[in-house]
Formats: C-alpha cells, sequence, structure tokens
C-alpha cells in the first residue's frame, strides 16, 4: 500500500436485491474515496442506500459489479476465510440494529474481536471492561444486552467496534438512541480514533447534531452519490449542514 492510497476507494459500485418479485437496485454506480484520517459522514433519505453502501465497503455485502476496495484490498479479490480475517483485523463495525449478542454480556460481546484475533478470554473481557467505561458504561460490564437500555446496547456496539483498534471503522446511525451528550461523547471518542491518522471512520447519520464532526459529507440520493461537502471547521460540532460547503 502507497502513502497515499485511500482507505476507501469506490468505483461505479452497483447492487442489486433480488427479492423473487422485484428487483430493487440500491446502488446505483457509487464513486467515492475516503481519505485516511478521514471522518466521512454519508447522509440521505431512507431508503436511498446508505447501509447497503456500508455493507459493502465493509465487505457485508458483495457488490454486483464495480470496484470496491479498503486500504487497498479489494475485498471480492478473497476467499472467504481471507476476507473473515481482513474484516476481523481492519474493520470495526456498528449496526443499526446494534447485533450483541444476548446470551453474553456486555464485556463478553465487547471482547468478541480480540477474541478472533487471538487474544486470550480473560484478557480480552478484561480490556472489554476498560473501553466500555471509556463510553461510560463502566459499572455495566456484566450485565446482558436484554438488560440495558437502547442506548445503551448503542454504545457497546461503539466499544466493540473500536476494542481491536481496526483502520476502518464503520457506523450506521451510531448515535439514534443516545442523547445528545452522550451523542456528542461518543462521536467525540470516534473522531480521537480517525485523527489518528492512520484509519478512517464512515458514519451513516440522520443526526444533524453531529454533523460538525464530519470532515466532509457525502450526500446520497435513489443509489447514488449526488454531492459532497467540506465541513469548515468548527468548535460547535453540534451545528448544522448549513455550516458544510461545497468542494469542487
Ligand atoms: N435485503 C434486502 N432485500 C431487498 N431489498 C433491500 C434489502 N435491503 C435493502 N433493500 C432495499 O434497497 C434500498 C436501499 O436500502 P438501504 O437500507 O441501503 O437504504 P438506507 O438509505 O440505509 O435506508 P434507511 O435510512 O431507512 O436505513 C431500499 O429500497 C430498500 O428497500
Amino acid at each position: 500500500m502507497s502513502d497515499n492510497t485511500p482507505a476507501v476507494l469506490c468505483q461505479n459500485v452497483v447492487k442489486t436485491y433480488d427479492t423473487g418479485s422485484q428487483q430493487i437496485t440500491a446502488l446505483q454506480g457509487i464513486d467515492l474515496e475516503v481519505h485516511v484520517g478521514e471522518l466521512m459522514m454519508l447522509v440521505g433519505p431512507s431508503g436511498c442506500g446508505k447501509t447497503t453502501l456500508i455493507s459493502v465497503i465493509a465487505g457485508i455485502l458483495d457488490q454486483d459489479s464495480g470496484l470496491c476496495r479498503v486500504f487497498g484490498e479489494d475485498l471480492l479479490k478473497l476467499k472467504n476465510d481471507q476476507k473473515l480475517k481482513f474484516r476481523a483485523q481492519n474493520i470495526g463495525f456498528v449496526f443499526q440494529a446494534y447485533n450483541l449478542l444476548p446470551t453474553l454480556n456486555a464485556a463478553e460481546n465487547v471482547s468478541i474481536p480480540l477474541i478472533i484475533n487471538g487474544m486470550k478470554r480473560r484478557e480480552a473481557v478484561r480490556k472489554a471492561a476498560a473501553v466500555l467505561e471509556q463510553v461510560g458504561l463502566g459499572d455495566r460490564a456484566d450485565a446482558l444486552p436484554a438488560q440495558l437500555s437502547g442506548g445503551q446496547q448503542q454504545r457497546v456496539a461503539i466499544a466493540r467496534a473500536l476494542i481491536h483498534s481496526p483502520r476502518l471503522i464503520v457506523c450506521d446511525e451510531p448515535t439514534s438512541a443516545l442523547d445528545h451528550e452522550t451523542g456528542m461523547h461518543v462521536l467525540e471518542l470516534l473522531k480521537a480514533v480517525a485523527v489518528d491518522h492512520s484509519r478512517a471512520l464512515v458514519i451513516v447519520t440522520h443526526d444533524a447534531r453531529i454533523f460538525g464532526f464530519a470532515d466532509r459529507i457525502a450526500q446520497m440520493d435513489d443509489g447514488k452519490i449526488v454531492r459532497v461537502q467540506q465541513s469548515q471547521p468548527s468548535n460547535n460540532p453540534g451545528r448544522t449542514e448549513q455550516g458544510a460547503h461545497d468542494v469542487t
């Protein structure tokens, strides 16, 4: 990988879902580049393809055509076990529905990426408790997902995406269940990771309160990227999109 290899490179990415009765083209030729050290937000109306796009980027879904590379790696070209390994080492994903394992407690859920990457269970759970502390859940490490509120489950999911220090973190609506203060804290944590300069973040959001954390904002509509805006530096991350301006 050369120094200027982007964290994410999508070229003419197309994805169609076949439901049997109909075909839905969710991505209609996406071109997108996310730089290393960048926090890119993806915004757009419901159903425009945001979750589909980040699922392709994270190697959870295969595109039908077009190119998608993550840190120079074309995930479509990897065999299944290689792809799983690449994802486990390099990508953290925060799902919209959190996807926590119901029979594992918070610390055990957060420890999963470390265990997949070969760490001993006891050490992984100990590290997980420390990351839970960072997201304000130090006292809920033993709780099962069903014993946690939606916002607490969301923070467990965020801790799980961060724990193995992946180079790419992809989040689907990471603040949807969080109050203002907790949402800002979580974004500060995520942003601090991206500022590391060897990593990148892609965040799907409808939450105007967090637009100010973005370096750039990509606007999607009907399966396409229609605009990419540079976010202006601001000391007020709670500002809205009016503060962004077009990149030309
Ligand atoms: N598994 C699936 N099978 C069939 N169609 C799907 C599937 N997943 C998504 N779609 C369709 O693909 C299109 C894009 O969906 P997607 O979830 O990517 O949009 P989105 O922008 O993330 O929406 P939202 O903001 O509501 O989460 C929609 O028309 C949706 O109905």
